[in-house]
Parts: structure tokens; C-alpha cells; sequence
């Protein structure tokens, strides 16, 4: 570590390197609140330079040098890191770390995996420096006028940082929308559950969209108008209403809908994946947000779809006879599926809280989704006030208003599924939901032979119903019954 530039040169109270999207619009966000001067640094010179040009109100103060950025921020400096994640997080970092002085905070605000982030917050540590991973969702709208924000890291680190991200935070309901989450990578995690959620909430809403097409043959701009119609009741939220805006964009080039000319392959960055592998880790059955991940892979593999195209089935429309009732029963199983989702989100926080000791408050983090970030609902006030009246809510589903919401809700959402799987029509995370569902109300699930065969062919024991132990059946011998 240098020892920076003069302390008269500093004149910047934060910094932001990477100035992509989310950098460029947080360092103006930053530079709109009083007292704030922000330094900002992108490793290609050209973003720095185009930023600076384009918002002299912002008053930036440009680095073009790691070296240069350090001397630019009064001390103890706080710099922001914006960079994709993974190796140029770590080039970032390691970056900083040569010119930062102990005491310092480096901030990643990129979508981190958590692992990293807390191996990361332990290499950085060990220097002196302080690290917080933080979770930052708003997408570029966000990042400029207020995102959700999740930090983890030291309660140190949290008393510098707080205000500086209350300051630029979200606001629901006079409350800004970022919290402590907890220690070291507990902030990305629920970040990473946050996405998670987020591919669960737009996978189903896709699929309320198909099935409506086909089952009554309106057009986007038609769906649209429902969609907004949704947006206006129990559904209401961020995804929603961008759905509506997106089905009544029409394609300049052609004149058709928008929708009917992208290509019908759905990206992912990761973090998606990494819900899914973290929950197969804790044994957390998140299998909403699994199929919605699966779901962008299965639409990626064109070979494999033009492979399958000739199959057999049914010819993948719905006969509707009530329209508005069929829309009804899509809006329903759209709602309780939803619950489903966030209760398996929510269930997977709880579990990595345990695993990797931090206390994470389960209410808390529904209150700072409410504003600011990409998953922002009415609803999460639902989630809040579920943990307010009970924090160590084992099921969160199973809180009195989702579990009355479901309650009205399933039939419609039975009605849904059949019409899908009758009609060919692919609706996993519909399917996957209410499979969830009902698997857990069952008073007995078929597990009892999985742990039987399990028994059979590996000697791996089984637990009765009637007595305390373990058991082993003798398959090979005289199949008595032994303590294992
Ligand atoms: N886009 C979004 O909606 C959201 C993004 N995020 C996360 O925020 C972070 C930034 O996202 P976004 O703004 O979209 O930008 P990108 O994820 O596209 O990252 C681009 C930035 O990373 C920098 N970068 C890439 N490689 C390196 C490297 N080896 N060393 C230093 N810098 C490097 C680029 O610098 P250069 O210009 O030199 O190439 C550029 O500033 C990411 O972690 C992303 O996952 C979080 C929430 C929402
Ligand atoms: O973090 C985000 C929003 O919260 C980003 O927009 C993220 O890139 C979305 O993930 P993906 O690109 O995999 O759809």
C-alpha cells in the first residue's frame, strides 16, 4: 500500500470505480445529495470521460489512475465498486488494496457470489481495510433515483456507511430502504436470493401471459391492458407494470408487437444459478426459482428444441369457454404462486442465516424490497407484517394471510395447471409451485418408499413411525427387521 496523495488534493467524501450502467447512475445519485463530492474511475478511460461531460451538474471529480482516485478521497476514503463480478471484482479489489490505508472501506456493489464476498471480506480484513459486500437492485432507474441496497460486512464498517447509503436509498413508507443485513457475505446472499425470487416472479408472469394468448387469443396490447388491470389490485408491483408497458411496445422495424420479434431464448448472468446451487447445498427445496432458472436454460438450447418440435402432443391451445373466468383463475394461480416463490426465497435466507451464523432480521429484508428494487410489491408489506407478528416463522406460506390467500386461491390454480398439461402447454413454475404446495400439506408423501429402496440397495437405514432408532431391513438375508 502507497501512502495516497496529500490530504489537500482530497477532494472527494466517496468514490465510485466502474461507471458501466449502475456506476455511472449511483455516482449521480451520490453527487445529488447534499454535502457529497464523488470520485469517480472506470479502468477504460472513455466512461470516465463520457460521465463527466455529460453531467457537469454532477460536479465528479475523475480519476484516471487507481493511485489518482485514492488521493482524490478524503480519509478515511469509502470507494463503491461497480464492476462485473467475479475476476475484474478481484482486479478491482486488489487494485484498491494497494493504494487504500487501513481503515478505508471498499464497497462492492456488484452482484457478488457470496462465497467470494466472504472470502474477499476476510483477505481485505486481514489488511486493515475494511470490505462490505453490498446487494444494490433498482437496475439502472434504481441506481440513479434510489435502489434497494444490502450490506453485509462489519458493524464497523455499517456506522461510516449507513448514512452515506440511508442517504441514497429508496424510501417506502418514510423508511429507507437498505439494513445491515448481517456479517460479511450476508448482505450478497440475500441479494442473490433477492434475483432468485426475481427470475421465479418474471418466469410465472410469463407464464400467466402464454397461457392467456392461448387460451383466449387476445393480442399483447389486449394482455397488456389485464396486466395492468392486475397491477391495480393484490398483484401490484414493479414486474407487473413493466410487463404491461413491455406486451404494448410494438417493433418499429415491422409493426408487430415487440414481444413476437425478440428471440425466445432468455438470458442469465448467474444469479439465478447461484440460488438454485446454494439451495441444493442446504437442502432448502426452492424448486419455484429452480424451474424459472431451468426455464431460461430449456429456452437457450435451440438445437435441442429443433430436435424436439416433432414430438407428439397436444397442439398448445386452451378451449376457453368463460374468458374472464379463465383470466380470473390465471390471475389467481399467478398470485399463489408468487407466495410460494417468496416463501421459498424467504426459507432460503433463513437457512443460509443458520449455516453461516449471521442474524439476519426475515422482516426487515421484505421491508427494504419494497421500494427500489426489481422485485418491489405491495405484497412484501404482507411479508413484513407475517414477520412482525411472528420473526421465527417456519413457513412463511403458512403465515394466517397467505394461508387464507391460498386457500381461495388453489382451486383456480388446480384448474390452471390441468388446462396447461392438457393443452401442452409448458408452465413449470406453475406446475412446480403447486406440486410444492401440495407436497408439503401431505400428511404422508411417498418419501417412505424413496427410504426403503434407499435401504434395499445401500444399507442406508430408515426411521419408524411407532419407535425412536434406526432401522435396517435384511433384503438379502431373511428381510428381518434389525437396529441399525
Ligand atoms: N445492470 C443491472 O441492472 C444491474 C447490475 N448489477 C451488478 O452491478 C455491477 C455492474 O453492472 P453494470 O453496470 O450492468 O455493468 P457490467 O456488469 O456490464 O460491468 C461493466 C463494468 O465492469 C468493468 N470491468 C469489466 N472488467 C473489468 C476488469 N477486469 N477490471 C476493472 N473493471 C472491469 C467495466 O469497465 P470497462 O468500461 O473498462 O470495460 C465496466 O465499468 C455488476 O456486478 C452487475 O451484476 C446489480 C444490479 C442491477
Ligand atoms: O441484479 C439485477 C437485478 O436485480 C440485474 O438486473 C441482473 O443482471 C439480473 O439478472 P439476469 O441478467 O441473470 O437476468
Amino acid at each position: 500500500m502507497n501512502e495516497g496523495a496529500s490530504v489537500t488534493e482530497a477532494a472527494a467524501n466517496i468514490g465510485v470505480v466502474g461507471l458501466a450502467v449502475m456506476g455511472a447512475n449511483l455516482s449521480r445519485n451520490l453527487a445529488s445529495r447534499e454535502g457529497n463530492t464523488v470520485a469517480v474511475f472506470n479502468r477504460s478511460p472513455q466512461r470516465t470521460e463520457a460521465l463527466v461531460a455529460a453531467h457537469p451538474e454532477a460536479g465528479f471529480v475523475p480519476a484516471f489512475s487507481y493511485a489518482e482516485f485514492a488521493a482524490s478521497l478524503q480519509k478515511p476514503r469509502t470507494a463503491i465498486i461497480m464492476v462485473q463480478a467475479g475476476a475484474a471484482t478481484d482486479a478491482t479489489i486488489d487494485a484498491l488494496v494497494e493504494v487504500f490505508e487501513p481503515g478505508d472501506i471498499i464497497v462492492d456493489g456488484g452482484n457478488a457470489y457470496f462465497p467470494d464476498t466472504i472470502r474477499r471480506e476476510r483477505a481485505v480484513r486481514a489488511t486493515g481495510i475494511n470490505f462490505v459486500g453490498a446487494g444494490i437492485s433498482g437496475g439502472e432507474e434504481g441506481a440513479l433515483n434510489g435502489p434497494s441496497i444490502m450490506p453485509g460486512g462489519s458493524d464497523e464498517a455499517w456506522r461510516t456507511l449507513g448514512p452515506i447509503l440511508r442517504s441514497i436509498a429508496a424510501v417506502a413508507e418514510g423508511e429507507p430502504c437498505v439494513t445491515h443485513v448481517g456479517h460479511d457475505g450476508a448482505g450478497h446472499f440475500v441479494k442473490m436470493v433477492h434475483n432468485g425470487i426475481e427470475y421465479a416472479d418474471m418466469q410465472l408472469i410469463a407464464e400467466a401471459y402464454d397461457l392467456i394468448r392461448r387460451g383466449t387469443g387476445k393480442s399483447p396490447a389486449e394482455i397488456a391492458d389485464i396486466f395492468a388491470e392486475w397491477n391495480r389490485g393484490e398483484l401490484e408491483s414493479y414486474l407487473i407494470e413493466i410487463t404491461a408497458e413491455v406486451l404494448r411496445q410494438n417493433d418499429a422495424a415491422t409493426g408487430e408487437p415487440l414481444v413476437d420479434v425478440i428471440l425466445d431464448q432468455a438470458g442469465a448472468k448467474g444469479t439465478g444459478a447461484w440460488t438454485v446451487q446454494t439451495a441444493l447445498a442446504l437442502g432448502v427445496p426452492v424448486s419455484g426459482i429452480a424451474e424459472a432458472t431451468f426455464a431460461r436454460s430449456l429456452s437457450s438450447h435451440p438445437e435441442q428444441r429443433a430436435a424436439a418440435a416433432e414430438l407428439p402432443g397436444p397442439a398448445r391451445a386452451i378451449a376457453v369457454d368463460d374468458e374472464a373466468a379463465f383470466i380470473e383463475d390465471v390471475r389467481q394461480a399467478l398470485y399463489a404462486s408468487k407466495i410460494v416463490a417468496y416463501s421459498q426465497g424467504f426459507d432460503e435466507i433463513r437457512a443460509g442465516a443458520a449455516e453461516y451464523g449471521w442474524t439476519i432480521d426475515l422482516g426487515a429484508i421484505a421491508r427494504i424490497w419494497r421500494a427500489g428494487c426489481i422485485i418491489r410489491a405491495q405484497f412484501l408489506n404482507r411479508i413484513a407484517d407475517a414477520y412482525a407478528a411472528d420473526a421465527d416463522l417456519a413457513l412463511l406460506m403458512g403465515a394466517p394471510y397467505f394461508a387464507d390467500a391460498l386457500a381461495r386461491g388453489q382451486e383456480a390454480w388446480r384448474r390452471v395447471v390441468v388446462h396447461a398439461t392438457a393443452a401442452g402447454i409448458p408452465a413449470p413454475a406453475f406446475s412446480s409451485s403447486l406440486a410444492y404446495y401440495d407436497g408439503l400439506r401431505a400428511e404422508r408423501l411417498p418419501a417412505a418408499l424413496v427410504q426403503g429402496q434407499r435401504d434395499f440397495f445401500g444399507a442406508h437405514t430408515y426411521r419408524r413411525i411407532d419407535r425412536e432408532g434406526a432401522f435396517h431391513t435384511l433384503w438379502s438375508g431373511d428381510r428381518s427387521e434389525i437396529p441399525a
